[in-house]
Protein backbone atom coordinates (compact mmCIF):
# COMPACT_ATOMS: atom_id res chain seq x y z
CA UNK A 1 0.00 0.00 0.00
CA UNK A 2 1.50 3.07 -1.03
CA UNK A 3 2.01 6.08 1.96
CA UNK A 4 1.19 8.50 -0.20
CA UNK A 5 -0.89 8.89 -3.30
CA UNK A 6 1.66 9.77 -5.93
CA UNK A 7 1.15 11.84 -8.77
CA UNK A 8 0.28 9.74 -12.07
CA UNK A 9 3.49 10.91 -14.83
CA UNK A 10 1.96 8.65 -17.34
CA UNK A 11 -0.23 8.99 -19.90
CA UNK A 12 -2.93 7.27 -21.73
CA UNK A 13 -2.49 5.13 -24.61
CA UNK A 14 -5.63 4.77 -27.72
CA UNK A 15 -4.59 2.15 -30.23
CA UNK A 16 -7.86 2.15 -32.76
CA UNK A 17 -8.15 -0.43 -35.15
CA UNK A 18 -4.52 -0.97 -35.48
CA UNK A 19 -3.95 -3.38 -38.65
CA UNK A 20 0.01 -4.86 -39.06
CA UNK A 21 0.55 -6.89 -42.30
CA UNK A 22 4.16 -8.25 -42.90
CA UNK A 23 5.15 -8.14 -46.62
CA UNK A 24 4.76 -11.79 -48.31
CA UNK A 25 2.28 -13.35 -45.23
CA UNK A 26 -1.31 -14.28 -46.19
CA UNK A 27 -3.11 -12.95 -42.81
CA UNK A 28 -1.92 -10.14 -41.32
CA UNK A 29 0.14 -10.27 -37.96
CA UNK A 30 -2.22 -8.09 -36.23
CA UNK A 31 -6.19 -7.85 -37.78
CA UNK A 32 -7.19 -4.90 -36.13
CA UNK A 33 -6.33 -4.01 -32.47
CA UNK A 34 -8.09 -0.93 -30.71
CA UNK A 35 -7.40 -0.85 -26.89
CA UNK A 36 -7.14 1.66 -24.39
CA UNK A 37 -4.58 2.02 -22.24
CA UNK A 38 -4.89 3.94 -18.92
CA UNK A 39 -2.21 6.66 -17.65
CA UNK A 40 -0.05 5.11 -14.90
CA UNK A 41 -1.08 1.51 -15.03
CA UNK A 42 0.87 -1.57 -16.13
CA UNK A 43 -0.81 -3.11 -18.89
CA UNK A 44 0.90 -7.14 -19.78
CA UNK A 45 0.61 -8.38 -23.23
CA UNK A 46 0.18 -12.14 -23.15
CA UNK A 47 -1.01 -14.75 -25.55
CA UNK A 48 0.68 -17.97 -27.65
CA UNK A 49 3.39 -17.77 -29.85
CA UNK A 50 3.32 -15.72 -32.61
CA UNK A 51 -0.18 -14.14 -31.90
CA UNK A 52 1.03 -10.61 -32.51
CA UNK A 53 2.25 -9.29 -28.65
CA UNK A 54 5.81 -7.84 -29.76
CA UNK A 55 4.46 -6.24 -33.12
CA UNK A 56 1.63 -4.65 -31.40
CA UNK A 57 4.35 -3.19 -28.99
CA UNK A 58 6.78 -2.20 -31.51
CA UNK A 59 4.11 0.26 -33.35
CA UNK A 60 3.14 2.24 -30.53
CA UNK A 61 7.23 3.30 -30.40
CA UNK A 62 7.05 2.82 -34.23
CA UNK A 63 9.82 0.51 -34.16
CA UNK A 64 7.29 -1.21 -36.73
CA UNK A 65 5.22 1.22 -38.82
CA UNK A 66 1.41 0.12 -38.82
CA UNK A 67 -0.39 -0.63 -42.23
CA UNK A 68 -3.62 1.15 -41.03
CA UNK A 69 -5.15 2.64 -37.88
CA UNK A 70 -4.36 5.29 -35.57
CA UNK A 71 -1.94 5.05 -32.15
CA UNK A 72 -2.75 7.91 -29.71
CA UNK A 73 -0.18 8.88 -26.64
CA UNK A 74 -1.14 11.65 -24.62
CA UNK A 75 -3.85 12.14 -27.05
CA UNK A 76 -1.34 13.02 -29.81
CA UNK A 77 -0.82 10.55 -33.03
CA UNK A 78 2.42 8.73 -32.83
CA UNK A 79 2.31 8.86 -36.53
CA UNK A 80 2.64 12.35 -36.71
CA UNK A 81 5.81 12.56 -34.38
CA UNK A 82 9.25 12.86 -35.58
CA UNK A 83 11.73 9.92 -33.90
CA UNK A 84 13.64 11.89 -31.47
CA UNK A 85 10.29 13.01 -30.10
CA UNK A 86 8.63 9.56 -29.52
CA UNK A 87 12.14 8.32 -27.95
CA UNK A 88 11.93 11.21 -24.90
CA UNK A 89 8.34 9.82 -24.83
CA UNK A 90 8.41 6.19 -24.89
CA UNK A 91 11.03 4.69 -22.73
CA UNK A 92 11.69 0.98 -24.54
CA UNK A 93 13.20 -1.86 -22.43
CA UNK A 94 14.27 -5.50 -23.77
CA UNK A 95 15.51 -8.60 -22.80
CA UNK A 96 19.36 -9.00 -20.91
CA UNK A 97 18.86 -5.11 -20.90
CA UNK A 98 20.58 -4.80 -24.43
CA UNK A 99 23.65 -2.98 -23.32
CA UNK A 100 26.34 -2.07 -25.98
CA UNK A 101 29.22 -3.73 -25.14
CA UNK A 102 31.99 -1.39 -25.78
CA UNK A 103 29.87 1.46 -23.93
CA UNK A 104 30.26 2.13 -19.67
CA UNK A 105 26.88 2.16 -18.23
CA UNK A 106 27.11 5.52 -17.77
CA UNK A 107 27.04 5.97 -21.78
CA UNK A 108 24.92 3.26 -22.22
CA UNK A 109 22.34 5.05 -19.48
CA UNK A 110 23.03 8.65 -21.07
CA UNK A 111 22.47 7.59 -24.58
CA UNK A 112 18.70 9.03 -25.33
CA UNK A 113 19.84 12.23 -22.71
CA UNK A 114 22.39 12.63 -25.36
CA UNK A 115 20.23 12.93 -28.47
CA UNK A 116 17.98 15.29 -26.53
CA UNK A 117 21.52 17.52 -26.30
CA UNK A 118 21.62 17.25 -22.27
CA UNK A 119 24.42 19.32 -21.20
CA UNK A 120 27.40 16.86 -19.16
CA UNK A 121 26.36 17.92 -15.72
CA UNK A 122 22.77 17.35 -15.79
CA UNK A 123 23.44 13.68 -17.73
CA UNK A 124 25.75 12.62 -14.95
CA UNK A 125 23.38 14.02 -12.52
CA UNK A 126 20.99 11.90 -13.78
CA UNK A 127 22.60 8.52 -14.13
CA UNK A 128 23.70 8.90 -10.72
CA UNK A 129 20.39 9.17 -9.89
CA UNK A 130 18.83 6.31 -11.93
CA UNK A 131 21.37 3.76 -10.42
CA UNK A 132 20.18 4.58 -6.86
CA UNK A 133 16.69 4.01 -8.33
CA UNK A 134 17.37 0.81 -9.68
CA UNK A 135 19.98 -0.60 -6.79
CA UNK A 136 23.33 -0.20 -7.83
CA UNK A 137 25.88 1.98 -6.11
CA UNK A 138 27.06 4.50 -8.41
CA UNK A 139 30.30 5.16 -7.46
CA UNK A 140 30.68 1.01 -7.93
CA UNK A 141 29.03 0.74 -11.26
CA UNK A 142 28.94 4.02 -13.67
CA UNK A 143 32.21 3.51 -15.11
CA UNK A 144 31.77 -0.42 -15.63
CA UNK A 145 31.61 -2.44 -18.74
CA UNK A 146 28.38 -4.99 -19.39
CA UNK A 147 30.86 -7.64 -19.37
CA UNK A 148 31.98 -6.34 -15.76
CA UNK A 149 28.09 -7.15 -14.75
CA UNK A 150 25.67 -9.65 -13.90
CA UNK A 151 22.64 -10.55 -15.62
CA UNK A 152 20.34 -9.10 -13.18
CA UNK A 153 22.76 -5.98 -13.17
CA UNK A 154 23.01 -5.60 -16.62
CA UNK A 155 19.22 -5.65 -16.88
CA UNK A 156 18.92 -3.08 -13.99
CA UNK A 157 20.74 -0.53 -16.59
CA UNK A 158 18.52 -1.52 -19.26
CA UNK A 159 15.62 -0.14 -16.65
CA UNK A 160 17.89 2.57 -15.54
CA UNK A 161 18.38 3.65 -19.67
CA UNK A 162 14.53 3.07 -20.85
CA UNK A 163 13.85 5.71 -17.30
CA UNK A 164 16.78 8.24 -18.26
CA UNK A 165 14.64 10.81 -20.41
CA UNK A 166 11.90 10.14 -17.80
CA UNK A 167 9.58 9.17 -20.41
CA UNK A 168 5.65 9.07 -19.23
CA UNK A 169 5.57 5.52 -21.61
CA UNK A 170 7.57 2.69 -20.90
CA UNK A 171 7.83 -0.38 -23.14
CA UNK A 172 9.30 -3.71 -22.21
CA UNK A 173 9.42 -7.12 -24.33
CA UNK A 174 10.41 -10.18 -21.86
CA UNK A 175 12.16 -7.80 -19.63
CA UNK A 176 13.28 -10.24 -17.38
CA UNK A 177 13.35 -13.65 -19.74
CA UNK A 178 16.85 -13.92 -19.41
CA UNK A 179 17.81 -13.68 -15.89
CA UNK A 180 17.21 -16.69 -13.02
CA UNK A 181 14.00 -17.21 -11.13
CA UNK A 182 15.24 -15.89 -8.29
CA UNK A 183 16.71 -12.34 -9.83
CA UNK A 184 13.17 -12.12 -11.65
CA UNK A 185 11.54 -12.42 -9.10
CA UNK A 186 13.64 -9.66 -6.99
CA UNK A 187 13.61 -7.35 -10.71
CA UNK A 188 10.20 -7.78 -11.11
CA UNK A 189 9.27 -6.34 -6.91
CA UNK A 190 11.78 -3.53 -7.91
CA UNK A 191 10.05 -2.70 -10.77
CA UNK A 192 6.38 -2.50 -8.47
CA UNK A 193 8.75 -0.12 -5.92
CA UNK A 194 10.13 2.16 -8.91
CA UNK A 195 6.62 2.47 -10.02
CA UNK A 196 5.12 3.13 -6.70
CA UNK A 197 7.04 6.30 -6.88
CA UNK A 198 6.61 6.84 -10.70
CA UNK A 199 3.40 6.15 -11.93
CA UNK A 200 4.07 5.86 -15.35
CA UNK A 201 2.21 3.82 -18.22
CA UNK A 202 3.87 1.15 -19.03
CA UNK A 203 3.25 -2.06 -21.58
CA UNK A 204 4.90 -5.20 -21.10
CA UNK A 205 5.32 -8.43 -22.99
CA UNK A 206 5.72 -11.88 -21.28
CA UNK A 207 5.31 -15.64 -22.14
CA UNK A 208 5.11 -15.87 -17.89
CA UNK A 209 1.37 -15.40 -17.13
CA UNK A 210 2.67 -15.46 -13.55
CA UNK A 211 4.83 -12.08 -14.32
CA UNK A 212 1.50 -10.88 -15.97
CA UNK A 213 -0.27 -11.56 -12.55
CA UNK A 214 2.01 -10.04 -10.35
CA UNK A 215 3.02 -6.93 -12.43
CA UNK A 216 -0.30 -5.90 -14.38
CA UNK A 217 -2.96 -3.68 -13.16
CA UNK A 218 -4.52 -5.25 -16.29
CA UNK A 219 -3.43 -8.38 -18.27
CA UNK A 220 -4.11 -8.28 -22.37
CA UNK A 221 -4.79 -11.98 -23.98
CA UNK A 222 -4.15 -12.17 -27.54
CA UNK A 223 -4.81 -14.73 -29.43
CA UNK A 224 -3.63 -15.13 -32.96
CA UNK A 225 -3.98 -11.94 -35.47
CA UNK A 226 -3.53 -10.03 -32.20
CA UNK A 227 -7.22 -10.58 -31.60
CA UNK A 228 -8.56 -10.16 -27.95
CA UNK A 229 -9.40 -12.70 -25.88
CA UNK A 230 -9.83 -11.06 -22.76
CA UNK A 231 -8.56 -7.60 -21.18
CA UNK A 232 -9.31 -7.03 -17.38
CA UNK A 233 -7.55 -6.86 -13.95
CA UNK A 234 -6.01 -10.36 -12.96
CA UNK A 235 -8.28 -10.25 -10.02
CA UNK A 236 -11.18 -10.33 -12.82
CA UNK A 237 -9.23 -12.91 -15.37
CA UNK A 238 -8.50 -15.40 -13.17
CA UNK A 239 -11.94 -15.62 -11.35
CA UNK A 240 -13.93 -15.47 -14.74
CA UNK A 241 -12.07 -16.26 -17.48
CA UNK A 242 -14.45 -15.09 -20.71
CA UNK A 243 -14.12 -18.38 -22.17
CA UNK A 244 -12.61 -21.72 -23.20
CA UNK A 245 -9.30 -20.63 -24.58
CA UNK A 246 -8.43 -18.00 -21.91
CA UNK A 247 -9.26 -20.69 -19.13
CA UNK A 248 -6.99 -23.21 -20.75
CA UNK A 249 -4.41 -20.23 -21.14
CA UNK A 250 -4.43 -19.43 -17.20
CA UNK A 251 -4.71 -23.10 -16.72
CA UNK A 252 -5.91 -25.48 -13.99
CA UNK A 253 -3.94 -23.91 -11.24
CA UNK A 254 -6.37 -20.73 -11.24
CA UNK A 255 -6.82 -20.95 -7.77
CA UNK A 256 -3.08 -21.25 -6.50
CA UNK A 257 -2.63 -18.77 -8.73
CA UNK A 258 -4.51 -16.20 -6.35
CA UNK A 259 -1.15 -16.54 -4.18
CA UNK A 260 0.35 -14.39 -7.27
CA UNK A 261 -2.65 -11.37 -6.16
CA UNK A 262 -1.50 -11.65 -2.45
CA UNK A 263 1.76 -9.75 -1.39
CA UNK A 264 3.67 -10.31 1.46
CA UNK A 265 3.00 -6.98 3.02
CA UNK A 266 -0.58 -7.95 3.35
CA UNK A 267 0.39 -10.74 6.08
CA UNK A 268 0.95 -9.84 9.73
CA UNK A 269 4.75 -10.58 10.06
CA UNK A 270 6.32 -12.08 13.42
CA UNK A 271 8.74 -10.36 15.03
CA UNK A 272 11.36 -12.21 16.67
CA UNK A 273 13.88 -11.34 18.65
CA UNK A 274 16.51 -9.09 16.86
CA UNK A 275 20.39 -8.05 17.00
CA UNK A 276 23.26 -6.57 15.98
CA UNK A 277 26.90 -7.62 15.41
CA UNK A 278 28.51 -6.98 19.18
CA UNK A 279 25.54 -7.19 21.17
CA UNK A 280 26.04 -8.68 24.23
CA UNK A 281 25.27 -13.01 23.65
CA UNK A 282 23.61 -13.63 26.91
CA UNK A 283 21.14 -10.48 27.15
CA UNK A 284 20.29 -11.32 23.61
CA UNK A 285 19.50 -14.97 24.68
CA UNK A 286 17.90 -13.71 27.29
CA UNK A 287 15.56 -12.10 25.46
CA UNK A 288 15.34 -14.20 23.14
CA UNK A 289 14.32 -16.92 25.41
CA UNK A 290 11.55 -14.68 27.15
CA UNK A 291 10.16 -14.20 23.48
CA UNK A 292 9.99 -18.19 22.78
CA UNK A 293 12.16 -18.05 20.14
CA UNK A 294 14.81 -20.28 19.20
CA UNK A 295 16.93 -17.76 16.25
CA UNK A 296 17.66 -14.26 16.32
CA UNK A 297 17.57 -11.76 13.22
CA UNK A 298 21.14 -10.05 13.51
CA UNK A 299 20.67 -6.63 11.78
CA UNK A 300 23.30 -4.07 10.38
CA UNK A 301 23.41 -0.48 12.08
CA UNK A 302 21.02 0.58 9.06
CA UNK A 303 18.78 -2.04 10.38
CA UNK A 304 19.08 -4.34 7.04
CA UNK A 305 19.00 -7.68 7.79
CA UNK A 306 22.45 -9.67 7.96
CA UNK A 307 22.04 -13.10 9.30
CA UNK A 308 19.85 -15.63 10.94
CA UNK A 309 21.40 -17.09 14.04
CA UNK A 310 19.84 -20.23 15.92
CA UNK A 311 20.03 -19.53 19.97
CA UNK A 312 22.52 -22.50 20.08
CA UNK A 313 24.83 -20.60 18.40
CA UNK A 314 24.68 -17.76 20.35
CA UNK A 315 25.10 -20.00 23.96
CA UNK A 316 28.95 -20.31 23.55
CA UNK A 317 30.16 -16.77 22.54
CA UNK A 318 30.09 -13.33 24.39
CA UNK A 319 29.14 -11.44 21.40
CA UNK A 320 26.93 -11.36 18.41
CA UNK A 321 29.70 -12.42 15.73
CA UNK A 322 29.49 -10.97 12.01
CA UNK A 323 27.96 -13.38 10.04
CA UNK A 324 29.74 -16.59 8.26
CA UNK A 325 29.97 -16.11 4.33
CA UNK A 326 27.39 -19.04 3.89
CA UNK A 327 24.85 -17.40 6.16
CA UNK A 328 21.33 -18.77 5.20
CA UNK A 329 19.59 -15.88 5.71
CA UNK A 330 17.16 -15.75 2.83
CA UNK A 331 15.17 -12.28 2.53
CA UNK A 332 12.54 -11.54 0.92
CA UNK A 333 10.83 -8.13 -0.19
CA UNK A 334 7.11 -6.89 0.99
CA UNK A 335 5.70 -6.78 -2.86
CA UNK A 336 6.79 -10.26 -3.07
CA UNK A 337 3.63 -12.22 -3.54
CA UNK A 338 2.56 -15.24 -1.69
CA UNK A 339 3.83 -17.37 -4.66
CA UNK A 340 7.61 -15.90 -4.33
CA UNK A 341 7.37 -15.96 -0.50
CA UNK A 342 6.58 -19.86 -0.39
CA UNK A 343 9.21 -20.57 -3.12
CA UNK A 344 11.89 -18.58 -0.88
CA UNK A 345 10.76 -20.42 2.13
CA UNK A 346 11.35 -23.90 0.28
CA UNK A 347 15.10 -23.01 0.17
CA UNK A 348 15.31 -22.01 3.61
CA UNK A 349 16.39 -24.36 6.55
CA UNK A 350 13.87 -21.87 9.11
CA UNK A 351 10.90 -22.54 6.92
CA UNK A 352 10.17 -18.90 6.54
CA UNK A 353 11.99 -15.83 5.28
CA UNK A 354 12.59 -12.41 6.62
CA UNK A 355 11.07 -9.37 4.91
CA UNK A 356 12.39 -6.34 3.78
CA UNK A 357 11.08 -2.51 2.91
CA UNK A 358 11.54 0.13 0.09
CA UNK A 359 15.56 0.58 1.38
CA UNK A 360 16.10 -3.09 2.59
CA UNK A 361 15.48 -2.60 5.96
CA UNK A 362 14.44 -5.48 8.62
CA UNK A 363 10.36 -5.58 8.81
CA UNK A 364 9.90 -8.93 10.27
CA UNK A 365 9.59 -12.38 9.30
CA UNK A 366 6.96 -14.40 7.31
CA UNK A 367 6.28 -17.94 7.93
CA UNK A 368 4.14 -20.71 5.92
CA UNK A 369 1.75 -20.52 8.88
CA UNK A 370 1.40 -17.38 8.00
CA UNK A 371 0.89 -17.78 4.34
CA UNK A 372 -1.55 -21.01 4.88
CA UNK A 373 -3.53 -18.87 7.12
CA UNK A 374 -4.27 -16.60 4.53
CA UNK A 375 -4.71 -19.19 1.68
CA UNK A 376 -7.31 -20.73 3.88
CA UNK A 377 -9.09 -17.28 5.10
CA UNK A 378 -9.21 -16.62 1.28
CA UNK A 379 -9.24 -12.77 1.07
CA UNK A 380 -12.86 -13.45 1.11
CA UNK A 381 -12.28 -14.42 -2.70
CA UNK A 382 -14.16 -17.24 -3.85
CA UNK A 383 -12.45 -20.31 -5.59
CA UNK A 384 -12.19 -19.08 -9.04
CA UNK A 385 -14.43 -21.05 -11.33
CA UNK A 386 -12.83 -22.34 -14.36
CA UNK A 387 -15.38 -22.44 -17.51
CA UNK A 388 -15.96 -25.94 -19.22
N1 LIG B 1 9.54 -9.07 -39.88
C1 LIG B 1 8.58 -9.97 -40.08
N2 LIG B 1 8.28 -10.39 -41.32
C2 LIG B 1 7.30 -11.28 -41.55
N3 LIG B 1 6.53 -11.82 -40.59
C3 LIG B 1 6.77 -11.44 -39.33
C4 LIG B 1 7.81 -10.52 -39.00
N4 LIG B 1 7.81 -10.32 -37.65
C5 LIG B 1 6.83 -11.13 -37.16
N5 LIG B 1 6.22 -11.80 -38.16
C6 LIG B 1 5.07 -12.71 -38.01
O1 LIG B 1 4.01 -12.01 -37.39
C7 LIG B 1 3.35 -12.82 -36.43
C8 LIG B 1 3.38 -12.14 -35.07
O2 LIG B 1 4.72 -12.06 -34.60
P1 LIG B 1 5.11 -11.42 -33.21
O3 LIG B 1 6.59 -11.47 -33.10
O4 LIG B 1 4.45 -10.11 -33.06
O5 LIG B 1 4.43 -12.46 -32.20
P2 LIG B 1 4.65 -12.67 -30.65
O6 LIG B 1 3.30 -12.91 -30.08
O7 LIG B 1 5.43 -11.55 -30.07
O8 LIG B 1 5.49 -14.00 -30.65
P3 LIG B 1 6.50 -14.62 -29.57
O9 LIG B 1 5.72 -14.81 -28.33
O10 LIG B 1 6.90 -15.92 -30.19
O11 LIG B 1 7.62 -13.64 -29.45
C9 LIG B 1 4.05 -14.16 -36.46
O12 LIG B 1 3.31 -15.04 -37.27
C10 LIG B 1 5.38 -13.86 -37.08
O13 LIG B 1 5.88 -14.98 -37.78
Amino acid sequence: MPETEPEVSGVDIELTDVVKRYPGQKKPAVEGLSLHIPAGEIVMFVGPSGCGKTTSLKMINRLIEPTSGRIRIGGEDVGKQNDDDLRRRIGYVIQGGSLFPHMTVTQNIALVPGLLGWDKRRTAERVDELLELVGLDPDRYRGRYPRELSGGQQQRVGVARGLAADPPVILMDEPFGAVDPITRQRLQDELLSIQEELRKTIVCVTHDFDEAVKLGDRILILTEGANIAQYDTPEEILANPANRFVADFVGAGAALKQLTLSRVSEIELNQPTVAEIGDPAPEVLRAAKAAGDDCVVVLDRRRRPIDWMWTSDLSDVDNVPAPHEDTDLVTIDRRATLNDALDTMLMSSHGSAVVTGRRDEYLGVVDFQAVLARIQDGNGQPEAEVAQ
